[in-house]
């Protein structure tokens, strides 16, 4: 795994010289195998920036690079897990699996997300919280050099949103990836991240690159991220007022 680039000079929805972009001058390096939150306001830019990196997107100015693999694979969780309707949890995995399906591989990723007795279920009997474990699982079992998440917990419930994201955890610590991950809830930023990146709006820009300071072994303790939420609320709410 090496370090990934991504710099966006421009990035505007408009051709027009003179249209306002939504983003500009923005600059980040993913050191290999780091997790990283992105953290900004609604609307500002980050399923945009998600997509230009994912390569969906290419109407910008800018580039990203791995200095040593120029043609990287990525893995992409949307917020709409985008399942398969006609196949089964264990199919929809299967069908992404690079190469010859490694049987047990996909045990293995069903169990750690808990999903072992549903692998058999079509999408349409899961909920939306087993569904985004099939998206995650997905993403993962390609091994990808660079892993995309928008907004995983959006919509669902609290107890829920927790699990996924522990489950998450647990799963990246036994398949270390560089992860990109975008969220609203600064809670769930900090339980996972490495490093914390803040973005402001009109145009989207890094305002704040912040390392989490709690060991991995404590990012269960609520306690611990409650009381990190609130130092970086007091010392960081001046200039990003989203918080
Ligand atoms: N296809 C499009 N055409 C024109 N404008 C767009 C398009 N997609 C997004 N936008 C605009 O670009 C801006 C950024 O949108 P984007 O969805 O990337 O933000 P976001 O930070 O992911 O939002 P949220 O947090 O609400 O999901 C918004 O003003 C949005 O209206």
């Amino acid at each position: 795994m090496n370090d990934i680039h991504i710099s966006i000079k421009r990035k505007s929805y408009q051709d027009l010289p003179h249209a306002s972009a939504t983003i500009a001058d923005l600059d980040l390096t993913l050191s290999a195998g780091e997790f990283v939150c992105l953290v900004g306001p609604s609307g500002c830019g980050k399923t945009t920036l998600l997509n230009i990196i994912a390569g969906i997107d290419k109407d910008y100015v800018g580039s990203i690079t791995n200095t040593q693999h120029p043609a990287f694979n990525i893995g992409y969780v949307f917020q709409n897990p985008r399942l398969l309707p006609w196949c089964t949890v264990r199919k929809n995995i299967e069908l992404v699996f690079p190469g010859v399906v490694n049987g047990q591989d996909i045990d293995d990723l069903l169990a750690d997300m808990q999903l072992t007795q549903v692998q058999h279920e079509y999408p349409e009997r899961l909920s939306l919280g087993m569904a985004r474990r099939v998206a995650i699982i997905r993403a993962f079992a390609i091994n990808p050099a660079l892993l995309l998440m928008d907004e995983p917990f959006v919509s669902l419930d609290a107890a829920t949103a927790r699990q996924v994201r522990s489950l998450l955890l647990k799963l990246w610590q036994h398949r270390p990836h560089t992860v990109l991950l975008v969220t609203h809830d600064l809670r769930d930023a900090i339980a996972l991240a490495d490093k914390l990146i803040f973005l402001s709006a009109n145009p989207m820009r890094v305002i704040a690159q912040i390392p989490v300071p709690i060991a991995r072994a404590d990012r269960e303790d609520e306690a611990l991220i409650e009381a990190f939420r609130q130092q970086l609320k007091s010392e960081c709410s001046a200039f990003m007022t989203y918080l």
